[in-house]
């Protein structure tokens, strides 16, 4: 499996056990990696009219240095461009030593659009913003109208958390990086910088792993197709999971609907959407293989629940925030584990504890271990209204999800075209199998939905909401341009097909 990503200090560790382990040494890593590139390079871009490589001080430079040597040693023109020579006794002061070109200052560097750049400034190494020489060739290179491949990361990007560091970076067409992907490669903007991203095998064995206990994966159908519900010969409607989707009043229905129906198309054998007296009319008048209940009060709602066994709920799209709402996420949680299987806060669910984040902590905090975990799902304008330190982009949007999901208890779906799903235990993914169309009214609707309908059929949270969110982006993906969030559901079936079979 290759769904592993390492934060550049966990790849450090792979490096520096693959070193003990043998039989490479640090420099023949190296040369496997500035092997991988030069291959790339020449299988990719052989046409290039000259071929620039743009050298860092460390091991980056280094890998650089080593495809200089190798496209030169295939009779490539090529220019070797590096400020200041590693440090001595380095491996890249030895792929120094083996370069027979002369390496030229950065401050020379210009490229024509029918050249090739290769980027090997910094990688995993970088701690601050490029600047001076650095920064100039960051900006000639993205200039230039050159194809450009990228060592490892793109200079100037964070590894850990796809941010740029100090507001300039390489654009690559390309980046090719070893053994595993990081976190950078993926998150935005790092994933939109990276162009399309290869992973080379350089030789570190996969064992290197299981010492380092990765617990960030690229979400993936391998890491929770198993856990996706297939119906039993002899299940009935109710042993397929029943869901309850709470609707809004009589101008807020639509919401409650549109992840009804995600719902049901999730294999939920019931869904029942339960509104307020005042909006029975107008649900009614849009539904049919779905069912409609009154509910105006909280012991109503639980007369409902418990008569229904209800397995899965899902509140917050359409409902309107306030106290009311408060209340019935309270009555939902106190029946979590007792009658509903599975609890989606998403939307006014959680714009509601606005003023009070801690108390919904503390209600979803209340599970025993046997209890699966609420599942939130916050786009950043909800998530920073739930945890207002945790805002904006200071730290990787896999902490602040990960620390989040750690302080309510619960998986958090954090939205937006780099998805994060963080489980309290620590385990999290990042999401990019999704269709920028998918950025569209109605579809946060249809993600909450989804995931409800797989929790009330059984599967673990953490693995329902990962399951959802990329089989939500499966869709936007098949249906691409004119994708509104009513033809979502309709899309769900074909592929849930691709993942269970018939
Ligand atoms: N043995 C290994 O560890 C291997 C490492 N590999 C390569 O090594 C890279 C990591 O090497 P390093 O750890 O040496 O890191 P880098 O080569 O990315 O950069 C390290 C150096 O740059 C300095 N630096 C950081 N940010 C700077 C800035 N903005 N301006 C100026 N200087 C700055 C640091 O102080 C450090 O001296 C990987 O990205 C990969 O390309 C590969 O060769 C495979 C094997
Ligand atoms: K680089």
């Amino acid at each position: 499996m290759m769904d592993e990503l390492l934060t550049p200090a966990e790849m450090s560790e792979a490096d520096r056990l693959a070193i003990a382990g043998g039989p490479s040494n640090g420099y023949g890593l190296m040369c496997r990696a500035g092997a991988a590139i030069a291959a790339a390079i020449l299988a990719r871009y052989p046409a290039s009219r000259h071929f620039h490589v743009l050298c860092g001080p460390g091991n980056n430079g280094g890998d650089g240095l080593v495809v200089a040597r190798l496209l030169a040693d295939a009779g490539c023109p090529v220019t070797a461009y590096q400020d200041d020579s590693p440090r001595p006794g380095t491996d890249a002061a030895m792929a120094l030593a083996a370069l027979e070109l002369r390496t030229r200052p950065l401050e020379v560097f210009y490229a024509g659009g029918d050249d090739l750049v290769v980027d090997a400034m910094f990688g995993a190494g970088l701690t601050r913003p490029l600047q001076g020489n650095f920064a100039r060739a960051v900006e000639r290179a993205n200039a230039s109208g050159a194809a450009v491949l990228a060592v490892d990361l793109p200079s100037g990007l964070s590894g850990d958390s796809g941010q740029v560091l100090g507001g300039i970076a390489i654009r690559a067409d390309m980046t090719v990086t070893f053994f595993r992907r990081k976190p950078g490669h993926l998150l935005l903007p790092g994933r939109s910088l990276c162009g399309e991203t290869v992973v080379a095998d350089i030789g570190i064995a996969d064992e290197a792993l299981t010492t380092i206990g990765p617990k960030l994966w690229q979400n993936n159908p391998r890491l929770w197709q198993m856990h996706l519900p297939r119906p039993t010969e002899n299940g009935h409607k109710y042993s397929r999971g029943h869901v309850a989707s709470f609707s809004g009043g009589p101008s807020a229905t639509g919401a409650a609907r549109l992840a009804a129906m995600a719902a049901a198309r999730a294999g939920a054998g019931a869904v029942t959407v339960v509104s307020p007296g005042s909006a029975m009319s107008v649900n009614a008048a849009h539904l049919t293989a779905i069912m409609l209940r009154r509910a105006d009060r909280v012991d109503e709602l639980a007369d409902f629940v418990n008569s229904r066994k209800v397995a899965g709920a899902v509140i917050g799209p359409g409902f309107g925030v306030g106290e009311h709402c408060r209340n019935f996420v309270s009555a939902l949680n106190r029946l979590r584990g007792e009658e509903v299987l599975g609890l989606v806060l998403d939307a006014d669910a959680l714009t509601s504890f606005e003023e009070e984040p801690e108390a919904l902590f503390a209600l979803l905090a209340k599970g025993t271990s046997s209890v699966q975990p609420a599942v939130l799902t916050p786009h950043e304008g909800e998530f920073g209204r739930l945890f207002p330190d945790l805002a904006g982009a200071m730290r990787s949007k896999v902490e602040r999800a990960r620390e989040a999901a750690s302080r309510c208890t619960s998986v958090v779906i954090l939205k937006g075209p780099d998805t994060v799903v963080a489980s309290p235990d620590d385990r999290a993914v990042i999401n990019a199998h999704a269709s920028p169309y998918l950025a569209t009214a109605g579809s946060g609707d249809v993600l909450a939905g989804l995931v409800a309908g797989f929790l009330a059929q059984g599967m673990p949270s953490f693995e329902a909401a990962c399951a959802a969110v990329w089989i939500h982006g499966d869709c936007s993906l098949r249906f691409g341009p004119g994708l509104t969030a009513d033809d979502l559901p309709g899309l769900i079936p074909t592929t849930l097909r691709q993942l269970v079979g018939t």
